[in-house]
């Protein structure tokens, strides 16, 4: 079915200029494989960024939630107390709280922690949190900072007191089973109810031969989307179970790519042509994050990185420096300041463009798989970090010299740690699909 020649087509078309950019596709896999890849690979298992708070229960609110994955392998194992860094346990304490006690059963097998065998102590502790500490008034105030804050966000970033940190290095993104109508209702309602369509354009996918058909803005939303579908469906592709299905109840599988089922999504021949379009829209989708990283680092470079150990967070502050200037050295970084330009109508996409976005920020909650579920969220709000970077106007008097020496960019504004910590860990995740495209490519060679 696939001959050397057709296979190697998933390849053959991406190739030169990223569409509504400035730089090739082979400049892109140099630049990522060889110096961006290994940095954030060895910075991103740093406690900063490897434990994200989420919440992984919040009702759906478009339709009843379906199909709660059973296997396995989509469960979230939340991680030991142990493992947290004291930093972010004081900063937490209300939280981590809330972890250890409001696990369903499935988190619970896993993670085999006593604690988590006591929900009504935690559930005092929460109470008496709430009730001594912080006034009725003082929530007041809090709303209205959130709504102020809120303002500029490009995901509902909503009520987290319930939310749970969760360990992502135990909890790699890779094949879960998570498929059918279950899939593809979100998938579908992201696509047709929340990006932009070219006009009478009636077809459930918008085909990228009609993207022209639509002005720069919207075309970037749509890329936006496409290249974090791409990238999923990369990394299942990559990470595939491939022990038989008798397994999945073993606590280890098999894992590894699955070069047939790669080419099946991304070859011109089964995907009517798109394939490699969505292949270069992962690209665009980098281009883009990368931009945003280079034009907060100014702010970034100042960050903290708190932890509560002063040796790792001084270290992971000297990575993040590294990083940025190597980011900083990209010779075409994606330019923005085409976009929304254009008084009181530019003003009113952007408002729709955040709005869209901050739709598809809430439709995460009805992603039926948890493991799914908590890797889209962060990937929707690390690029939600991004746009806010790139768009909010916040950020543009941040490069130098914005900055006045000894002015620290804490005293402008702050990114929250979410922002930050998933900003990192959504570029990684595209960083990863890159080297791992290299290596489809050797496969398909051999
Ligand atoms: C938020 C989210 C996270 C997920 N995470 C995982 C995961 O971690 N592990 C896992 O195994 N599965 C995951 N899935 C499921 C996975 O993405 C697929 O939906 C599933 O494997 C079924 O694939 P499919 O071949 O039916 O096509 P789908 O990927 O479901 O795509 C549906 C349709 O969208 C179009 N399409 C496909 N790719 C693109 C693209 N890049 N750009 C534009 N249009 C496109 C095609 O017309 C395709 O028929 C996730 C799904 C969602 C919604």
């Amino acid at each position: 079915y696939f001959t050397t020649d057709t296979s190697q087509s998933c390849f053959c078309k991406l190739k030169g200029r990223i569409d509504d950019c400035s730089c090739n596709v082979d400049t892109v896999d140099h630049f990522n494989n060889m110096k961006i890849f290994p940095r954030l690979q060895s910075l991103l298992s740093n406690d900063y960024f490897r434990f994200y708070k989420v919440h992984l229960k919040r009702d759906c609110p478009f339709w009843t939630d379906d199909s709660r994955c059973a296997m396995r392998y989509c469960n979230v194992q939340a991680c030991q107390e142990e493992d947290i860094p004291p930093g972010l346990k004081q900063y937490n304490h209300n939280s981590m709280n809330s972890i250890f006690g409001n696990q369903d059963m499935s988190l619970r097998f896993y993670d085999g922690n006593e604690d988590c065998e006591d929900p009504e102590a935690d559930h005092d502790d929460e109470l008496g949190f709430i009730n001594t500490t912080i006034s009725a008034a003082a929530y007041e105030e809090f709303e209205k900072w959130q709504a102020h804050d809120a303002l500029d966000n490009f995901c509902e970033l909503g009520d987290d007191k319930d939310a749970q940190y969760v360990d992502l290095l135990l909890n790699p993104e890779r094949y879960t089973g998570y498929k059918g109508k279950s899939a593809h209702r979100i998938w579908n309602s992201i696509y047709k109810e929340n990006c932009f369509r070219p006009e009478n354009h009636y077809d459930l996918f918008i085909q990228s031969s009609q993207l022209d058909r639509m002005c720069l803005e919207k075309r970037v939303f749509y890329r936006v989307i496409s290249g974090m579908h791409t990238s999923i469906n990369i990394h299942l592709c990559s990470k595939y179970l491939l022990s038989d299905k008798e397994s999945l109840i073993a606590p280890n599988g098999k894992w590894g790519p699955n070069l047939e089922e790669f080419k099946r999504r991304f070859s011109p021949m089964t995907t009517d042509n798109e394939g490699p379009h969505w292949l270069r829209n992962l690209y665009f989708l980098y281009l883009l994050e990368l931009r945003a990283l280079a034009k907060a680092a100014p702010y970034l470079a100042n960050e903290e990185f708190y932890t509560g150990s002063e040796e790792n967070d001084s270290d992971v502050r000297d990575a993040v420096k590294d990083l940025l200037s190597v980011i900083k050295s990209f010779p075409s970084h994606f330019d923005e300041s085409s976009m929304f330009t254009g008084g009181a109508q530019a003003r009113e996409l952007k408002d729709e463009f955040r709005q869209h976005f901050r739709n598809i920020s809430v439709i995460m909650d009805c992603v039926g798989c948890d493991k799914c579920k908590l890797w889209g969220k962060l990937q929707v709000q690390g690029i939600g970090t991004a746009l806010k970077i790139l768009f909010s106007g916040k950020f543009d008097s941040l490069s130098p010299p914005g900055l006045q020496p000894g002015q620290t960019a804490k005293s402008q504004f702050q990114l929250q740690r979410g922002e930050i910590v998933t900003l990192f860990n959504a570029f990684g995740r595209l960083s990863n699909s890159i080297n791992e495209l290299e290596k489809f490519r050797n496969l398909i060679r051999e």
